[in-house]
């Protein structure tokens, strides 16, 4: 199985650090959340981690191989990608959108095991219905929902997703979770999660790595990454933090003055 691995990742953009010195693994059977206020750097690590931007020092390894050596077929085998803004709308069906998630696998038409992976996840995800709807007669979170499908058409054994919950309502949310966490059980993938919700990151990852301004400032059990001193330094709240039938539950009350 494959590990994706950042060794000392450094980014400047417009004359700022939004990369400081990041370091950070996620193997099989893992899910790392990563986690940090508005503008730590989340999307831009993932970017680097996908091989989709240059960081000025540091390296990405996937598989062994430096990410950016690799060519977008080979790559799309290992990683699959959930963005953080699915697009706004096109006129393709939810099926035909699924079907890209096969691109790396396909010659210049699908074969029968592709719409055979299609129809199984869209079944899986509770979005047969909406197979032959395009994508721009979707709410948003439908959409972000066939995003999500089309990662898991990929069957990749890595799955990186940029706040893949941001649009769901609370049942979809924690469904989006389970299955993620089926998926690292089940097949043995390895998942990296950009995810706002401390409670549902605690939850679910195996480790968390907790951003702000570029930096790394905690990594590991959520136990551990997540005290009331990390969430007052990166963001500014007084949080309390219980547990509820077994589940981690992290509530902010005050924001420091
Ligand atoms: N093209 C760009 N030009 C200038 N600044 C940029 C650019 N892209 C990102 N940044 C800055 O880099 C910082 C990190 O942005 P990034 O999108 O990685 O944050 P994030 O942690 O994903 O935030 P959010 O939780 O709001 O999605 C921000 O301050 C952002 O304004």
């Amino acid at each position: 199985m494959t590990t994706l691995q950042a060794g000392g990742l450094c980014q400047r953009i417009g004359g700022r650090t939004v990369l400081d010195e990041v370091s950070l693994s996620v193997g099989p059977g893992e899910i790392l959340g990563l986690i940090g206020p508005n503008g730590a750097g989340k999307s831009t690590l993932v970017r680097a981690l996908l091989g989709q931007s240059r960081p000025d020092r540091g390296a990405v390894l996937l598989g062994g191989q430096p990410v950016r050596s690799l060519s977008a077929r080979a790559c799309a085998r290992q990683i699959a990608y959930v963005p953080q803004r699915p697009p706004d709308g096109f006129p393709v069906t939810v099926f035909d959108t699924c079907l890209l998630g096969r691109t790396p696998y396909m010659g210049t038409r699908p074969r029968a095991g592709d719409i055979a992976v299609v129809e199984s996840v869209l079944d899986r995800l509770d979005l047969a219905g909406l197979a032959f709807r395009t994508m721009d007669a979707l709410s948003g979170g439908e959409r972000q929902r066939v995003m999500l499908a089309r990662a898991l058409a990929q069957q990749t054994p890595l799955i990186v997703l940029d706040e893949p919950t941001s649009a769901l309502d609370i049942g979809n949310q924690l469904a989006t979770l389970r299955l993620l966490a089926d998926e690292v059980r089940v097949r043995g993938v390895g998942v990296i999660v950009a995810i706002h919700d401390l409670s549902l990151a605690a939850r679910f990852s195996t480790r968390i790595a907790l951003l702000h301004e570029g930096r790394l400032v905690a990594e590991g059990p959520w136990k551990t990454a997540l005290t009331p001193q990390t969430i007052r330094q990166t963001y500014g709240v007084e949080a309390e933090i219980g547990q509820l039938r077994d589940a981690p539950v992290i509530a902010p009350f005050e924001v420091r003055a």
